[in-house]
């Protein structure tokens, strides 16, 4: 500040003594050490000169002077003179502010010295302040109430104001403000007369160069020139250099990426081509091992088709003679009084109990919270099936633990009822897998109802004994995609066709059906077994069909008519029904994934599902009492006509699964054994044969078709000759 300070001085100073071009001149040839002397020298002169006015009380007249006599100076004079300092600033700056004595401008009492240069974009001015006035929008100035001496600079663009303190220092720390302060100011004033000297221009020359000089600067400006004019050519060839390798820069990075991907791609083509060869040597592998799958299932099969024919042999000479052995024991067991009122109370059993009796039975297995079994005669079962409690009361609930001989002490009445002329029908009803078959046919060791149903026959037909002794006939089909086939014949099963019998009669007509007179149990067993056997081996082309088809077992027994008197037909049918699983769920469950497979079982389960769900229309329409019910429907309604007609009694057991992921399946089976036991067939009724002497007559009781195998049977069993099917049975039984 105080060297700015000193330029103004110095400039009045220099204007007042009227001699600003001859120091103008004396300061372009002096030296600037010599130039700085001499400024400051006038301003020291000047400061002491305004000490003195002060003192002497000459403040306000040297104000007033100075402010009246504000001298218009030229331009040209203002702009030599401040360049002329700043040449001397810049140039030696430094020295020039550590010249200075910072008490010679902290001395109080400075004048008021106005100055305004002649441009009115241009003011310059100085003034003598007081602290109060001016602290307020300077906050962080603090101290006692001192003078200060602004210093207003201000142009059309920017306006500075710099203070200075006019009051002595005392101490150290108002010399260091006051210095901090001088020093912004002095930054602030250089930074304002660069300005000045760019708002100003070139065109104001500090001096003129001399001719040598101004040979010399042409010289040089044409250098200049064309040194510009070069530079701006290889500055152009640059940016062209550039712009090329920016391109070419692009175009190598579209290489790289170019060559990375086909790199990749030779690396996938060449997993794939070792993938491939990989693949053909496990096609190759897989076909080896199909072969030897074929021949090993091919040794299988016959394996197992001589095992199951040998066990089946087995199993019948083992029940013959446990059922001989058991009848001779009965026999010398029970005494012969006995015998008469225990038959007799069989068939009044069965009239008393009804003529449909639904019974449940649970295959092994902890119930899960879904299932609240109550078991026993009239027992309950309780399902939690999608949020809803669904509750079931049966004829009968067998608990999972519940065994064979249980389950068939159960049906035991009316099994023997045939033996009075009573049509009885026995299904065991379910999902796949919940021992349907189990229960029907059983394990050798553990016999079902089958083996212990005929068993039980002829060992009331031995303790009867007499010349009133039942004939006993058999015949065994199976339905297997809505295709009967006898498999009792002794040629290969046939596919047969149901027929219906004369109108009124009821009967149906079985032509070709191959039945079999058999006189013991030895023989009834051997027939069983080759009906079993013949299924077996069909099951087993036909991929496990076996549990896919209904199983039909008819034994008639017919008591020869006493002289006076007509006889008895009565009939036992044992059915084993397909799995009643849903459709999804045998396409699901099919585990080999093959099309035609899949197919396949697709068909199956939808023929099923057709003949179960006829089964379904015939028993709604009998327990609505419909004038028509709907038989026909299909091949299995068709079979059981005269097991579900009038008269007839029915048992049902439904087999079901405890566990909690076949709950679906379980309901819809309970639901299916509710509507059955709605059913009514009307009383049950004996089925007698005309007195002997009165001719057979078609319209007594259906046609029979002729049961005439080609070669002779087993020992023991003779092919059936044509005989009349007792109403309500299944002919030729
Ligand atoms: N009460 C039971 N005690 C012991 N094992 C049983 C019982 N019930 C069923 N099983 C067993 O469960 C399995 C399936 O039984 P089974 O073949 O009789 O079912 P299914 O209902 O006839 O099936 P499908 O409908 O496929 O013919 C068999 O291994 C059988 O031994």
């Amino acid at each position: 500040m105080y060297a700015f300070y000193s330029l103004l001085v110095y400039i009045f100073y220099t204007l007042f003594r009227r001699d600003g071009e001859g120091a103008a001149a004396a300061a372009h040839t002096e030296d600037p050490s010599q130039v700085r002397d001499r400024v400051g020298r006038r301003m020291d002169g000047m400061v002491r000169e305004d000490s003195e006015k002060d003192r002497d009380g000459k403040q306000e007249a040297t104000a007033e002077g100075a402010a009246g006599s504000s001298p218009e100076v030229s331009l040209e004079e203002a702009i030599t003179h401040l360049a002329e300092f700043l040449s001397l600033q810049l140039g030696t700056g430094e020295g020039w502010t550590r010249s200075l004595d910072p008490d010679k401008v902290s001395k109080p009492g400075s004048s008021l010295i106005p100055f305004s240069l002649p441009l009115d974009s241009y003011n310059v001015r100085v003034e003598k302040t007081s602290f109060k006035e001016l602290v307020q929008p300077l906050p962080f100035i603090q101290g006692e109430t001192e003078d200060f001496t602004r210093v207003s600079i201000r142009t059309d663009t920017r306006s500075q104001v710099f203070l200075i303190s006019n009051l002595g220092v005392t101490d150290s720390e108002k010399r260091i403000q006051h210095l901090t302060l001088e020093n912004e100011a002095l930054k602030q004033s250089l930074s304002l007369t660069r300005d000045l000297l760019l708002q100003w221009g070139p065109g104001t020359l500090v001096r003129t160069p001399s001719p040598e000089e101004a040979e010399v600067l042409v010289e040089l400006r044409s250098r200049l020139r064309e040194t510009e004019e070069s530079t701006e050519t290889l500055r152009a060839q640059l940016g062209v250099q550039e712009g090329q390798l920016w391109e070419l820069q692009g175009a190598l990075q579209e290489l790289q990426l170019e060559a990375a991907a086909q790199e990749s791609e030779r690396r996938n083509k060449r997993e794939l081509r070792q993938i491939l060869s990989q693949l053909a040597g496990l096609q190759g592998h897989i076909v080896a091992l199909r072969r030897g799958c074929g021949d090993l299932r091919g040794l299988v099969i016959a394996f197992t088709q001589n095992y199951q024919g040998a066990l089946k042999e087995a199993q019948g000479q083992v029940c013959w003679a446990l059922g001989e052995l058991s009848g001779s024991q009965w026999g010398r067991r029970v005494p012969e009084k006995r015998k008469k009122p225990r038959r007799a109370y069989q068939g009044r059993l069965l009239e008393l109990r009804g003529n449909i009796r639904v019974l449940c039975r649970l295959k092994p297995g902890s119930p899960g919270n879904l299932l609240n079994v109550n078991p026993g005669p009239g027992g309950t079962i309780t399902a939690n099936y999608r949020g809803r409690q669904r509750h079931f009361r049966l004829d009968r609930v067998f608990p999972p633990d519940a065994t064979q001989e249980e389950v068939f002490r159960e049906l035991e009445p009316a099994v023997l009822s045939c033996l009075q002329g009573y049509s009885v029908c026995i299904f065991t009803y379910g999902q796949t897998g919940t021992g349907k078959t189990y229960s029907m046919e059983g394990p050798p060791e553990d016999p079902g109802i089958a083996p212990r149903a005929l068993q039980s026959l002829f060992r009331e037909m031995g303790e009867q004994g007499g010349p009133a002794q039942p004939r006993v006939t058999v015949s065994m089909v199976e339905i297997y995609n809505e295709a009967v086939r006898d498999l009792l014949a002794s040629g290969p099963p046939e596919r047969l066709t149901v027929r219906q019998g004369p109108e009124g009669c009821g009967g149906i007509h079985v032509p070709g059906l191959t039945c079999w007179d058999v006189s013991d149990l030895r023989a009834l067993h051997k027939m069983l077994n080759l009906g079993r056997r013949n299924r077996a081996t069909a099951a087993t082309h036909m991929n496990e069909h076996s549990s896919r088809s209904h199983a039909l077992v008819t034994l008639t027994l017919t008591t020869a008519p006493p002289p006076h008197g007509p006889g008895t037909a009565g009939t036992l049918h044992l059915v084993d029904l397909a799995g009643s699983e849903r459709v999804w769920k045998a396409v699901m469950t099919e585990s080999s994934g093959r099309a035609g497979v899949r197919g396949r079982r697709l068909r199956e389960a939808q023929t099923i599902n057709r003949s179960l769900l006829a089964l379904g229309g015939v028993m709604a329409a009998l327990r609505a009492r419909q004038p028509h019910v709907p038989f026909r429907d299909s091949q299995l309604t068709r079979l059981l006509q005269p097991a579900l007609g009038p008269g007839a009694t029915a048992v049902m057991l439904v087999q079901i699964s405890p566990r909690p992921e076949d709950v679906g399946e379980t309901v819809c089976s309970l639901k299916f054994a509710e509507r059955v036991s709605q059913v009514e067939l009307g009383p049950a009724r004996r089925h007698k044969t005309p007195p002997s002497g009165t001719p057979t007559s078609p319209s007594a009781g259906g046609t029979p078709s002729l049961g005439t195998p080609t070669t002779p049977g087993p020992e023991g069993i003779s092919p059936q000759a044509e005989q009349p099917s007792p109403s309500g049975g299944l002919p030729p039984v």
